[in-house]
């Protein structure tokens, strides 16, 4: 007889979105089918084991108990235990697809691929959001604090503004369907820890204001789908100031993106990760040529035209 086997695919993400430090992430699926994610296998076994392959396994910290996706086991299986009297006897596999402190999410799919397939192998034990608040528990173990930017769009998908409450954690937002979100990751390394230790612990009155002024104009813009409106409050009061000394060229990135029509740029999450928000394909595919040519540094980088990813993640074969 054959092991059962559940394997699940968990995509890249943009924390913050600009305007939406920690509350807003989305979800991101390449045009050209390009699968922009880690993806977990679990299968019945005696005894746990964490296998690791994919382009940026050997940047993993050494030591499987190192692993987010083996720190996801032991959590997932201590809760089991504690709440359903349940034991999970399985060997883990990680396919790590996404570089590793890139500001695409890269922790984030690891654990949101563990979790769910994990969920799904022990016949669905918790609900959406004790599951998030899982894989929120496990980023933060890794970021220094909790954050849901991440792991909730790369688990339900789309556009996504999290709420502070227990249930639910994250409510999904309508877009505009339209938009290409050409993102490109220079190939250098930020710690999402170390970017947040740049930050300020208090902040003026006049940002706060501003903060809240452009996130609740964006969440209006979009229910009344007025893009022009939304792409003006794109604008990051919070991080950018104090993150974009860590990457190289990004004004000019900035500039070379907004000079070809793009209704956005900024920072995915903590870096070196930008994107761009174009309205016309021919748009975006002139920013990502500048991208490769002159944001990124060395032969780990690369780019990609995206669209929302509205399914978050899915069960493989
Ligand atoms: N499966 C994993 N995927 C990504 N990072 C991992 C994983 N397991 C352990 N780590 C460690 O977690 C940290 C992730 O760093 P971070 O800057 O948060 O990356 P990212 O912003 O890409 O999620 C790194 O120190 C990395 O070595
Ligand atoms: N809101 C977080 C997002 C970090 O995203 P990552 O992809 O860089 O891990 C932050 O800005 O610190």
């Amino acid at each position: 007889m054959t092991a059962k086997t559940t394997k699940a695919f968990a995509p890249a993400s943009i924390g913050n979105v600009s305007l939406g430090f920690d509350l807003l992430g989305a979800a991101l699926q390449p045009i050209d089918g390009t699968q922009l994610g880690d993806w977990v296998e679990v299968t019945d076994a005696s005894a746990f084991s964490l296998s690791v392959d994919g382009n940026f396994a050997d940047r993993l910290p050494p030591g499987i108990e190192n692993n987010i996706v083996t720190k996801c086991y032991t959590f997932f299986q201590n809760k089991l235990t504690s709440i359903h009297k349940a034991q999970l006897n399985v060997k883990v596999h990680l396919h790590k697809a996404l570089p590793i402190g890139s500001g695409l999410g890269s922790s984030a799919s690891s654990i949101v691929a563990a979790f769910y397939a994990l969920n799904e192998h022990a016949g669905k034990a918790f609900s959406e959001d004790a599951l998030l608040t899982m894989m929120g528990e496990l980023e933060g173990q890794i970021s220094g604090s909790v954050h849901y930017d991440n792991v909730a769009p790369s688990y339900i998908g789309g556009l996504v503004l999290m709420t502070g409450q227990a249930s639910p954690i994250a409510a999904k937002l309508p877009c505009f369907d339209n938009w290409y979100w050409v993102v490109c990751y220079s190939g250098i390394t930020v710690s999402t820890a170390e970017a947040r230790r740049l930050l300020p612990k208090q902040y003026a009155l006049s940002d706060t204001l501003d903060f809240g002024r452009q996130l609740s104009v964006f969440v209006h813009c979009l229910y009344t789908q007025n893009e022009t409106l939304a792409a003006k409050m794109m604008t990051d009061v919070i991080a950018e100031q104090h993150r974009k000394v860590l990457l190289p060229r990004f004004d000019d990135a900035r500039e070379a993106c907004m000079s070809n029509n793009a209704l956005a740029f900024g920072i995915s999450g903590s870096g070196p990760t930008v994107f761009a928000i174009a309205r016309e394909l021919d748009e975006a595919k002139t920013m990502q040529a500048w991208l490769e040519k002159e944001y990124i540094q060395n032969s780990d980088g690369f780019s990609h035209i995206c669209q929302l990813d509205d399914k978050g993640t899915t069960l493989i074969s």
